[in-house]
């Protein structure tokens, strides 16, 4: 990582709704600098109280990404993901390809919203079937979609800043059920695609990766 970091990304000590956005800035090796916050409770607080004050995190929330040198402090992890996009060639080739890769990270969210709901659910342990059964039907849907179109990637023959969202996703649902995408030979491969990309094989394997999707015993 550079030290004349263009982005500052703050987010929490997990991966949550930044890993994405580390993602797609591991792949695309540009300079950033994380600014974590090292829990939601005790130190959050403060911060976003000041945020809220100075703006600096405009709704309270986070992930916020800023732009160094501007007075943009992007928040919602969508238009962060989507504005890098933009600006790093990460949206598609055309208009088409940019819809696409809109309905496809929109669809990848939906998945990661049922992971969601189940690992913040009370009773998780009595519907990991459920969940399990749940998201095979939509990675089977996704599976179905991509075989028609036979692009290694989401939405062509390069990167989108839906793939970024979709390995993630793909990889905090097999730390419920490991197996989850076998049937599906094109996440597979897919998966292989994205994980062999040398910076992002790099991130993977190194310190700046979080383990944990959330702060959860069973995430
Ligand atoms: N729609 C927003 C949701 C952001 C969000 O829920 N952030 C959570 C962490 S994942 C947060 O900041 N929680 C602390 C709080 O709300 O005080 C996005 O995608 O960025």
């Amino acid at each position: 990582m550079s030290t004349t970091a263009e982005y500052v990304l703050t987010y929490f000590a997990f991966r949550g709704r930044a890993e994405h956005i580390r993602l797609l800035l591991e792949d695309c090796k540009i300079p950033y600098r994380q600014n974590i916050i090292p829990d939601e409770g005790e130190s959050w607080t403060p911060v976003k109280a000041r945020g809220l004050e100075t703006g600096e995190i405009p709704f309270g929330q986070l992930p916020v990404l800023h732009e160094a040198g501007t007075s943009l402090y992007l928040a919602q992890s969508g238009a962060i993901a989507r504005h890098l996009a933009r600006r790093h060639h990460k949206y598609g080739q055309n208009e088409l390809e940019a819809s696409l890769a809109d309905m496809l990270y929109d669809t990848v969210s939906d998945i990661r919203q049922v992971y969601r709901d189940f690992i913040f659910d009370e009773n998780w342990q009595a519907k990991r079937e459920s969940f399990v059964s749940n998201a095979s039907n939509r990675f089977a849907l996704l599976e179905k979609f991509m075989s028609s179109r036979n692009t290694p990637y989401l939405v062509g023959q390069d990167t989108t800043f839906a793939d970024y969202h979709l390995l993630e996703v793909i990889h905090i649902i097999q730390r419920v059920q490991s197996d989850i995408i076998r049937p599906y030979s094109w996440l597979q491969s897919f998966c292989q695609k994205m994980e062999s990309r040398p910076n992002i094989a790099e991130y993977l394997k190194s310190s700046r990766r979080f383990e944990k999707p959330v702060p959860l015993p069973h995430a």
